[in-house]
């Protein structure tokens, strides 16, 4: 019988589910070496958010078949780590969203009317009427950043309560901004006239900080800034300072850097509200999370898909191994073109050519969206929640197939309207199996995807190839590779550069200030 090892506290519903098909050990607060220890015994992984599922763990768990986390965030496992073990992953993406959002509006209000500190006071035999005035949320600017599942459900609460939303988040479209009755602004508006921030990101390297003590300077004095989402979004050090001196109005934080929370200035606060990462913990949540993940372990223990699978597609076996090379080359054009043409997408159009003109590629349209969204969702993208996740953003998505076949057996191309105009990329596979991006902007080029890469609009004319390449050397950009295509001669052009480095900030406005260049992208693939 298989064995799972449920190593967080988990509603008994999820053990009951796990049981029909599996021994189940629910073991908790172990440590990550007693972890190690036991995890070669076990097919399976269930956690929460207190287990962190380190590579260390996923190496030594050699029977593990799936992780599943009982939540949104996974965070707190090493993705990459278990899927090269060929271990799946998941999640539950919705089951908890209405309690986190809750709780993020509990704390708006308990901050702007001081309900935790009056009933302190009221409990230590105190009627303090004079103390606790506090600041009314109507008409009020509520910024939220991150408009996904729980900020749009925070802000289409806080709207009924009178605010308006002014939001953050470049990769949603106007069109489900306004259904939200929410102002899509920049960060740095947001940040200057917000009356209450709430934060609903994922945690990346983008989001990491997003908050530190440079915005934190642009506030308004009266702000008071709301996490749920995840310790480490907001420079908790800056925060502290920005809280001490007045900076700032107050803050109610869920999610720490270190959790548990250790010895931390934030607890002797006035103006702080903690709790202790608790946007999850409804009855509701808990069983929600639970039953979507406990069946998702239950079903890959039986050998059938996972419906939220964050890092394997739950395609069959065999439409997976036929078309496994194309749908590489499918992701890594979607995640090309939404780069090219700026997150905020509003319509991809997906040209399947040559070969891969047939009914049964429709994964590959899946794979280009996945590519499309990974941006924005990261690990939340699978090929199972792509398509319902680019519809629920105002994506429109339209496939055409073409059976004539160019210079390749098969080739994908991809156009998409989003913020910074439409742009199109085709890629093909050679016969070793790379990937090769063979038209920008229907301009014909031959180059392979890399890291780091720098695209050009510009006049062909003699010199502007080398004076870029002076350009990124006095910026110490080392060049891996250079094509240009054109159609005609001193005409359009287009540049692909693959670089060895990321180009440092400010040197792309400088490459477009440079005579004939009429556009310039970089691209992190
Ligand atoms: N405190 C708690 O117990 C809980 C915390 N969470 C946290 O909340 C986060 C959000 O959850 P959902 O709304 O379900 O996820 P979601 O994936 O539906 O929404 C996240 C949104 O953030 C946006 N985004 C990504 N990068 C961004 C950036 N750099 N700037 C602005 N927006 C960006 C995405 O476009 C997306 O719309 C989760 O990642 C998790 O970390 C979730 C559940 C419970
Ligand atoms: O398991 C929990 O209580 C935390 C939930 C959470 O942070 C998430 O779902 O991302």
């Amino acid at each position: 019988m298989a064995k799972v090892l449920v190593s967080d506290s988990i509603d008994p519903v999820g053990v009951e589910i796990l049981s029909q098909v599996a021994q189940v050990d629910v073991k908790t607060g172990l440590s990550a070496e007693e972890i190690i220890q036991i995890i070669p015994e076990y097919d399976a992984l269930m956690l929460r958010s207190s287990t962190r599922v380190t590579k260390e763990i996923v190496e030594a768990g050699s029977k593990l078949q799936i992780i599943g986390r009982a939540g949104v965030g996974v965070d707190n496992i090493d993705v990459p780590a278990a899927t090269r073990q060929g271990i799946i992953v998941v999640n539950s993406p919705e089951g908890n969203t209405i309690a986190a959002a809750e709780h993020a509006l509990a704390m708006m209000l308990s901050l702007s009317r001081h309900i935790p500190d009056a009933n302190q006071s009221v409990k230590a035999n105190k009627w303090e009427r004079n103390r606790f005035i506090g600041t009314e949320v109507y008409k009020k600017n509520l910024g939220v950043v991150g408009l996904g599942k729980i900020g749009s459900h925070v802000a289409k609460v806080a709207r009924s309560l009178g605010m308006k939303i002014l939001a953050y988040d470049p990769f949603i479209s106007k069109e489900r901004a306004d259904q939200l009755g929410c102002t899509l602004v920049d960060l740095e508006l947001l940040f200057a006239e917000s009356d209450f921030i709430t934060l609903h990101v994922p945690k990346t390297s983008e989001t990491q900080h997003l908050i530190g003590r440079e915005t934190l300077a642009k506030m308004k004095p009266t702000v008071r800034i709301i996490n749920c989402s995840r310790g480490g979004i907001i420079d908790e050090l800056a925060l502290i300072e920005a809280l001490e001196s007045g900076r700032i109005a107050g803050a109610a934080l869920d999610v720490f850097e270190q959790e548990p929370l250790g010895e931390s200035r934030l607890r002797e606060l006035s103006n702080v509200i903690l709790t202790p990462h608790l946007g999850a913990s409804t009855t509701e949540a808990q069983v929600g999370v639970a039953v979507d993940v406990a069946e998702q372990i239950r079903d890959v223990l039986l050998g059938l898909p996972a419906r939220s699978a964050v890092n394997i597609p739950g395609l069959t076996p065999d439409v997976m191994e036929k078309l496994r090379p194309y749908l590489q080359l499918a992701e890594t054009m979607g995640n090309l073109v939404s780069q090219l043409a700026g997150g905020r997408c509003d319509s991809l159009n997906v040209r399947l050519q040559g070969e891969l003109a047939t009914k049964d590629s429709q994964p590959l349209v899946v794979a280009a969206i996945k590519g499309l969204l990974s941006q924005a969702l990261r690990e939340r993208v699978n090929y199972v929640n792509a398509a319902i996740e680019a519809k629920e953003r105002g994506i429109r998505v339209i496939e055409t197939r073409d059976a004539s076949t160019r210079d390749y057996s098969g080739s994908i191309h991809l156009e998409a309207n989003g913020s910074m105009g439409t742009h199109s990329v085709t890629g093909a596979l050679l016969s070793t199996g790379e990937i090769r991006i063979t038209d920008l902007d229907e301009f014909p080029i031959n180059v392979p995807p890399s890291n780091h890469m720098l695209f050009t609009l510009h006049q062909d004319m003699p010199g502007i190839i080398g004076k870029i390449g002076a350009l990124l050397g006095s910026f110490n950009v080392n060049i891996a590779s250079m094509q240009v295509g054109r159609k005609i001669i001193r005409g359009d052009a287009v540049m692909a550069l693959s670089l060895d480095d990321p180009l440092p900030e400010g040197l792309l406005s400088e490459i477009t200030k440079v005579p004939g260049i009429r556009d310039a992208y970089t691209v992190k693939l």
